[in-house]
């Protein structure tokens, strides 16, 4: 066995063989079975990529509205479910809530135990159907207002926003929706799907894979930098600052900027792209192209200054934000999406699994170390 040890994070490290995403990093390129992210951002739908990911080829029109019907009837939440979110105390963050949910689903899911390919696409279509109802009936609660029942004739976009909104959204909010949804679909073996992927190696089920899976989407180096950024432009617009200076002032204080930086990609983030214009468009609908302005002084300096770029939690902030969306609701939206990439993953993996197990490089006292009896310590 090799004693080499891998660079830190697994920097560079290919895990895995998988069918289901490209990137290249140096050249900006995204691609989810090969089939470039701009060209499904301007083309495509969430329930077309969703399609694309778990069986590897675009839908005809009758698979494609087959696919849409079963995920549409999936919209049923057990009322156990409503029961906990109506249970927690309101100020649960929902990326909290979200984990607990989606853990509690297995219970009630009839298929929890079956790792079969079959079953476990059946789960999927459950849970991408049941993330976005579980993140907009919790929102609702905590706010005192009555549940929205989810309305099967719409997109899945259009429903999210429906049943957060108890109002039909307009087109223009469920287009950028869908193409947000689109954008954060897959990303390959990012952590929270590597999570995925090592957790259903064991042969455990995907709820728990999932469970794992949002559990690390939560952190602020990964899905929590959307709220993260968002936070940071509400402290910069109400101290008053200057954007430059205040970044400026981040840098000499040694503190990182959300929404900058990649491992993967060495240029701009591809899905970032369409979030700028995105992000500006929208604030030009609104009205209000604050949120847009403020990000914008605040890329071209990270750029300028550090040679970093904007990456998809960026400007997926001020895009939310211009939307309407609450900004604790950004990451739970986040897991919305990649939901049907973590379930891909899954697939994937149950059907042809091999434990994941890597070896540490051992820093510890040297062996044998001796065991003094505790009272001679
Ligand atoms: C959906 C997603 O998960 S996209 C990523 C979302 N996360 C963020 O936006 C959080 C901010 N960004 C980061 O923390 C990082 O860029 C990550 C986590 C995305 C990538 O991390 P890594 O590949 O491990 O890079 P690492 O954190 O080691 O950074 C390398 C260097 O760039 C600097 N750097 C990287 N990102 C940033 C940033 N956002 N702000 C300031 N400096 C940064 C680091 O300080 C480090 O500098 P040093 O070599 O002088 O110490
Ligand atoms: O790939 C990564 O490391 C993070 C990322 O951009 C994503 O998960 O979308």
């Amino acid at each position: 066995m090799s004693t080499a040890v891998a660079p830190k994070g697994l920097e560079g490290i290919v895990a895995t063989t998988s069918s289901i995403c490209w990137i290249d990093g140096d050249a900006g390129v995204l691609s989810y079975r090969g089939i470039d992210i701009h060209e499904l951002a301007q083309r495509s739908t969430f329930e077309e990529c969703t399609y694309l990911l778990w069986f590897g080829k675009l839908p005809t029109a009758t698979e494609l509205a087959e696919f849409t019907r079963h995920l549409s009837a999936a919209r049923e939440l057990n009322s156990k479910v409503v029961d906990l979110l109506r249970s927690v105390p309101a100020d649960a963050t929902p990326m909290q809530v979200l984990r607990t949910a989606v853990s509690l689903l297995s219970i009630y899911d009839a298929d929890e135990a079956d790792c079969s390919h079959d079953a476990n696409v059946r789960k999927s279509y459950r849970l991408t159907a049941q993330i976005p109802m579980i993140v907009a009936i919790f929102d609702r609660i905590r706010k005192g207002k009555s549940i929205v029942e989810a309305d099967k004739s719409l997109s899945h976009a259009a429903n999210f926003l429906w049943m957060l909104n108890g109002e039909e959204p307009s087109e223009t909010a469920t287009r950028a929706f869908d193409i947000a949804l689109i954008l954060h679909a897959d990303h390959e073996l990012n952590a929270s799907t590597f999570a995925a992927r090592v957790i259903a190696a064991t042969l455990a089920d995907i709820h728990s894979a999932i469970t794992g899976a949002i559990g690390a989407l939560k952190g602020p180096l990964h899905g929590g930098a959307n709220e993260a950024t968002m936070r940071l432009l509400y402290a910069i617009d109400k101290a008053g600052a200057d954007p430059v200076e205040y970044v400026k002032q981040m840098f000499a204080d040694k503190k990182k900027i959300s929404g900058f930086g990649h491992r993967v990609y060495h240029t701009e983030d591809p899905r970032a792209t369409h979030l700028r214009r995105m992000s500006e468009e929208l604030g030009k609908v609104a009205g209000n192209t604050k949120w847009f302005d403020l990000s914008r002084k605040i890329e071209l300096f990270v750029k300028q200054e550090k040679k970093l770029n904007a990456n998809v939690d960026f400007y997926s902030a001020s895009t939310y934000t211009t939307l309407g969306i609450d900004i604790d609701l950004f990451t739970p939206i986040f897991a919305v999406s990649r939901i049907s990439g973590w379930a891909a993953h899954v697939i994937e993996q149950h059907d042809d699994n091999r434990l994941i197990r890597p070896r540490a490089d051992y820093t510890g006292p040297s062996y044998p170390a001796t065991y003094t009896p505790i009272e001679k310590r």
